[in-house]
């Protein structure tokens, strides 16, 4: 067997006359963690359908591991609550409904939101919301993860707080993850690469290797995350210089 998660050659996609990919190369190792960055707008989101063949390309090719999917709005069941929202990859996969349940109950729990298992989604905050949506996707226990900003609604306790549970439950069942993000500092506390983005139609300008120690155990303050941090700022700089226009 292949020990790649996703392997992506001169992949391209347009939204009719819209160019959103122009030839990406992208690999995802298996129990790697690697983040996209990039300007707003530039194909991120793409990328990640393309990953989960939610969307087939124009062009080239991807391989991917089956992934659970975190995306960018929420879409929660509105008519489970938010137990059953985090069960139901569970329950697709055959686990019985007590059991899915009490899995479910049990990550809400981890999150700080236990006594909300029974709510709606309507009745939650949009930062409950993601936290909810974020369950969902590892529950489901797939080897890839595919997050689109799974932490972008969050206050910053939070967010700190949900980073390092993921990075501990990564620490305890290796997965592989493709993490889009806006933030350069999550992802050099998350990723072992960081890959770079250029404005639309999105292609790789570069790809900054974290070497910083299992993610569980990196600080912010780290010389190595902080080198990271300026090394991916400078690199999405220049994409972002280098794509506008004259
Ligand atoms: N289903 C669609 N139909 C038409 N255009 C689309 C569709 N999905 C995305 N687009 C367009 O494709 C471009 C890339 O969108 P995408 O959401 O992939 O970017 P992104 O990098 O994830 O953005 P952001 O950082 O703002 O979340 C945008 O111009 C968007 O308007």
């Amino acid at each position: 067997m292949s020990t790649a998660a996703l392997t992506a050659r001169g992949l391209r996609h347009a939204f009719g006359p819209l160019p959103v990919l122009d030839g990406i190369d992208l690999d995802v190792a298996d129990g790697e963690v690697v983040a996209l960055v990039g300007p707003s707008g530039c194909g991120k989101s793409t990328l990640l359908e393309l990953a989960c063949g939610l969307q087939q390309p124009d062009g080239g090719s991807i391989d991917a591991r089956p992934a659970g999917l975190m995306p960018q709005r929420d879409l929660l069941l509105p008519w489970l609550d938010a137990r059953d929202n985090v069960a139901l990859p569970l329950r697709v996969a055959g686990t019985a409904r007590r059991e899915a349940r009490a899995t479910a109950q049990g990550l809400l729990d981890h999150v700080g939101l236990g006594a909300f298992a029974r709510s709606a989604p309507d009745a939650l905050s949009g930062g409950m919301r993601q936290r909810v949506s974020f369950l969902r996707a590892v529950a489901g226990d797939r080897d890839l993860l595919c997050l689109d900003e799974p932490f972008g609604a969050l206050d910053a306790i939070t967010r700190e707080a949900l980073r390092h549970w993921l990075a501990d439950r990564l620490a305890e069942r290796s997965r592989s993850v493709l993490l889009v993000t806006h933030d350069v500092e999550e992802a050099a506390l998350l990723a072992e690469r960081v890959v770079v983005l250029s404005p639309r139609p999105a292609r790789v300008t570069a790809t900054v290797a974290i070497d910083a120690g299992p993610a569980r155990d990196r600080t912010a303050t780290d010389a190595a995350i902080v080198a990271a941090r300026r090394t991916i700022h400078e690199a999405l700089q220049t994409a972002i210089a280098a794509g506008a226009p004259a």
